[in-house]
């Protein structure tokens, strides 16, 4: 089975990533797999830019294609916060459950109709020698008002899924893999992977 490598290192992400490629043929590795990779600097202002920061890095170090995903939640009430901070919004230890509480007790005072938010990813795809291809997938929804369900990563359990009552955390990773940011953008990929392994 030919492989692909993903240049990440969060767990969840790597989970959703082998469902998504196993159903093309394809097998995951990710930096999880590989010994003494650097930490990419993520110094972009955009999800796509971070995403292809990381895809470009690791894809020269080992001379071949690598796919990077930046991703994170956008907050309408909070001026777009956490965005491309998610994963540190309460601090560089990357902490879940304290980057949900800082985000519920932002929105605390926030009444239901102004609790609209958005899951963004950016898959970036760096090829030696070729210019860097870059989709991104969204996922419409709300910030409850506490965390519920216990399935996905990151801030799945206060993100209600948009025209549902169900959080992404209470989501099977069948229907997540569905309907998520992830998914839609790995959707805009797949036409193209036959280009690209
Ligand atoms: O509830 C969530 N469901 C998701 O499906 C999801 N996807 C991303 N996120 C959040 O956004 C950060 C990514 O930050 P990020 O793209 O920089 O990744 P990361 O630093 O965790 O790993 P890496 O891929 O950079 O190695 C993560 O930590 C999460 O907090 C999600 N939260
Ligand atoms: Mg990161």
């Amino acid at each position: 089975m030919k492989k692909v490598l993903i240049a990440t290192k969060n767990e969840g992400k790597v989970k959703e990533f082998t469902f998504m490629f196993s159903e093309m043929g394809l097998e995951v590795t990710s930096l999880l797999d590989v010994e003494n990779t650097p930490d990419v600097e993520e110094t972009g202002t955009t999800f796509a830019e971070n995403a292809a920061l990381k895809a470009e890095e690791i894809s020269e170090l080992y001379n071949i294609p690598v796919i990077a995903d930046d991703s994170g939640l956008v907050i309408d009430a909070l001026d777009g916060r956490p965005g491309v901070f998610s994963a540190r919004y309460a601090g560089i230890e990357k902490d879940d459950n304290k980057n949900m509480d800082k985000v519920l007790d932002e929105m605390r005072s926030v009444p239901p109709e102004e609790r609209s938010a958005r899951f963004v990813c950016a898959l970036a795809v760096a090829r030696p020698g070729m210019e860097t291809l870059i989709v991104e997938g969204y996922c419409e929804g709300e910030i409850g008002y506490k965390k519920t369900g216990s399935n996905g990563f990151g801030y799945d359990p206060i993100f209600v899924v948009g025209h549902t009552s169900s959080t992404m955390a209470e989501l099977t990773k069948e229907e997540k893999n569905k309907i998520s940011h992830r998914a839609n953008a790995m959707a805009k990929l797949k036409d193209q992977m036959h280009l690209l392994f």
